[in-house]
């Protein structure tokens, strides 16, 4: 199968363009670096999805001859970084080395993995594609090497030429969504459709399977398989009664939304099966209780809006951490989609096939146009065959430039001098980019906690050992599978993934007195935690006076809600935590009222 991404990166083997530096002599060090960076970046797009809320790594080792010494890339979050792996593959051919990285590494972890493998590893020199576009973890990696002595170039500082360029683009591609999120409140968006040659997306009926071929579909598998989630219309569901599953084998499985202001929906629909992965539909607030009932007891999240419309959709799905969204609606919510700014690409399947019908639906409802000079014209249009299908893709909107990501608080001071950049009376934190993020369950600090016969175990983060409780000790293999299996996910988000799903499925799987002791099994986790690692202890304690808050939209028991109406339950542990490590004997004067 073809290899696709939201960037078209050079299909080439990573050799030929070396070869090709070299065959045309072309030696210049520029040359190099960028078909060096390529490959980084290229490296980094093969874990995309799995990575997810997280950046895609790359990295690449060269020794002075110009020959590859080691590789790597970031499997997920919390996995061995790309620069760790490159080193220990290079071993003893790393020192002198260069080492070639898509993005500047982003140590939201606090122990500098990334920077220490490249100093330890003897490297000389680090070419790095694209600074950190998280405004607090920009800079830093490249401070650090620089003050260990490494010489480090950004590409393109210095000078500029079409492979560079091509290099540049291929490391903010393969990091698009994490950029989009740093500089606007809306996850990165694709809007993909397949269309007749006379751009109808289904007969004047409805019936649209198949319009696109089977080497097509295949592709939309993988497309869906690199998003966080996959979007749809009422009348999609109704219509289609769509899976909207990535079944292209062993890939990352996608959430599923559903946009519907009626909420009048089947009873019975493929989305409603959970098994292998969960829907959610948001609606208008109010809409159909008795039905958000019975959405509820197949396990179906509902989330009610005011103003059900796609940006406020949007940019609730921002709050929940999602970086990739791929619209595989009709032309009316994609009109909509448009209208409202947040579709940042376009990726049309255009089948050899006529069907006609004045009135068969086309992917894109009104737009309120009347002259052709309104028309909006896709940038940096790319055109390629797939089976008998051509497809067209092209951005709407230009990837946001990196020089206006989040301002840092100094920075917005100087902006809005109404904001104190000092006033800290509530620190919120949920994604583990986050200033505070590694406050957050899933950030990747393994813990070491004694089992019930009291030998110790490393768990891979808290969530891991959370997630896994739920399980310990209930009489079934089943369970104890479970526990296994979360016991070696290979990122907290994984870990999360399976309990949540079982514990969906399954609820007899869960042990009976879960609910009387899961705040006790993340306490002992967080103090665990906050003990073994010192930075991470005084990044807590200096957060004394303020209000700690999860910010997590949707989690109403562990955090604090859209609007303050959860119960941050994490908040209150870490401030009780921290009030035990000041040496304060009760943390109750300290449990705030959520009111935020
Ligand atoms: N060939 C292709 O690629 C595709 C073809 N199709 C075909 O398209 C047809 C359906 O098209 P269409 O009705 O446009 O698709 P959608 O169902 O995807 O979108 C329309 C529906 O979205 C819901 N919606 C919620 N909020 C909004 C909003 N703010 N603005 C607009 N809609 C909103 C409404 O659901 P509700 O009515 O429940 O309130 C509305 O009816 C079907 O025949 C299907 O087979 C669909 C997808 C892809
Ligand atoms: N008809 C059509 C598409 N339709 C989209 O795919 C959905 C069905 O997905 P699934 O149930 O997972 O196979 C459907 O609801 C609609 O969103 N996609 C395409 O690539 N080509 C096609 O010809």
């Amino acid at each position: 199968m073809m290899a696709l991404s939201f960037l078209t990166l050079n299909a080439n083997p990573f050799s030929s363009l070396i070869c090709k530096c070299k065959a045309s002599f072309d030696t210049s060090p520029h040359a190099l670096d960028s078909a060096c960076i390529r490959r980084a970046a290229h490296l980094a797009d093969k874990s995309a999805g799995f990575t997810s809320p997280h950046p895609n790594f790359g990295c690449v080792i060269v020794t002075p001859t110009g020959v590859v010494a080691g590789e790597g890339y970031l499997y997920a979050q919390g996995s061995t970084s790309a620069e760790v792996q490159a080193v220990a593959a290079a071993a003893e051919r790393c020192r002198g080395s260069t080492a070639y990285l898509n993005m500047e590494p982003g140590d939201c972890h606090g122990d500098n993995a990334a920077v220490s493998a490249l100093l330890e590893g003897g490297v000389k020199r680090v070419v790095i594609g694209m600074r950190h576009p998280l405004q607090h973890l920009r800079g830093n990696a490249i401070r650090a090497l620089r003050t260990h002595g490494l010489h480090v170039d950004l590409l393109g500082e210095d000078l500029t030429s079409e492979h560079i360029e091509d290099a540049q683009k291929a490391c903010l591609l393969v990091n698009a969504p994490l950029i989009c999120r740093a500089a606007s409140r809306v996850p990165f968006s694709v809007l993909k459709y397949a269309m007749t040659l006379d751009g109808k997306i289904a007969a004047t009926t409805g019936h649209a399977s198949w319009i696109s071929s089977k080497q097509s579909r295949n592709l939309v598998f993988e497309l869906r398989g690199r998003s966080d989630a996959v979007i749809v219309g009422g009348n999609t569901v109704r219509r289609d009664n769509p899976r909207l599953t990535a079944r292209h084998g062993g890939g990352h499985m996608p959430m599923r939304i559903v946009m519907t202001q009626t909420l009048d929906l089947p009873e019975e629909a493929n989305l409603w099966d959970m098994s292998e992965v969960s829907t959610i539909v948001v609606t208008q607030r109010g809409a159909r209780r008795s039905f958000q009932k019975l959405l509820a007891s197949k396990g179906v999240e509902v989330v009610e809006f005011d103003i059900l419309n796609s940006r406020e959709v949007m940019e609730y799905f921002h709050d929940r951490g999602y970086l990739s969204i791929l619209w595989e609606c009709g032309g009316t919510l994609a009109a909509s989609a448009i209208s409202s700014g947040v579709i940042h690409k376009v990726f049309a399947f255009v089948a050899p096939k006529i069907i006609g019908g004045k009135n068969a639906p086309s992917p894109v409802g009104d737009l309120g146009m009347v002259e052709m000079s309104q028309a909006l014209n896709l940038i940096d249009v790319s055109y390629e065959q797939v089976g008998p299908d051509m497809l067209i893709s092209g951005f709407l909107q230009p990837l946001p430039e990196m020089a206006p990501v989040i301002p840092s608080p100094v920075e917005t001071f100087v902006v809005d001098p109404t904001v104190s950049p000092f006033e800290s009376s509530i620190i919120f934190f949920y994604k583990t980019w986050d200033p505070y993020g590694a406050f957050s369950n899933f950030s990747p600090h393994p813990i070491q906690m004694p089992d019930e016969n009291g030998d110790y175990a490393t768990w891979l983060s808290v969530e891991h050992y959370y997630q896994a409780h739920k399980f310990l000790g209930v009489d079934d293999p089943s369970a104890q599978d479970c526990v296994e299996r979360i016991k070696s996910a290979k990122s907290p988000e994984e870990a999360a993934r399976i309990g949540r799903s079982v514990q969906r499925k399954h609820p007899n799987l869960i042990r009976s007195d879960w609910d009387n002791i899961k705040i006790d099994v993340m306490y002992k986790a967080l103090k665990c935690k906050f003990s073994m690692y010192p930075h991470l202890n005084s990044m807590l304690l200096s957060t004394a006076g303020s209000v700690l808050v999860e910010a997590s939209p949707h989690d109403l028991f562990w955090g604090g809600g859209r609007e303050g109406e959860g119960l941050n339950y994490l908040g209150r542990l870490l401030m009780k935590l921290r009030s035990e490590f000041l040496g304060e004997s009760s943390s109750s004067s300290e449990t705030p009222s959520l009111t935020v």
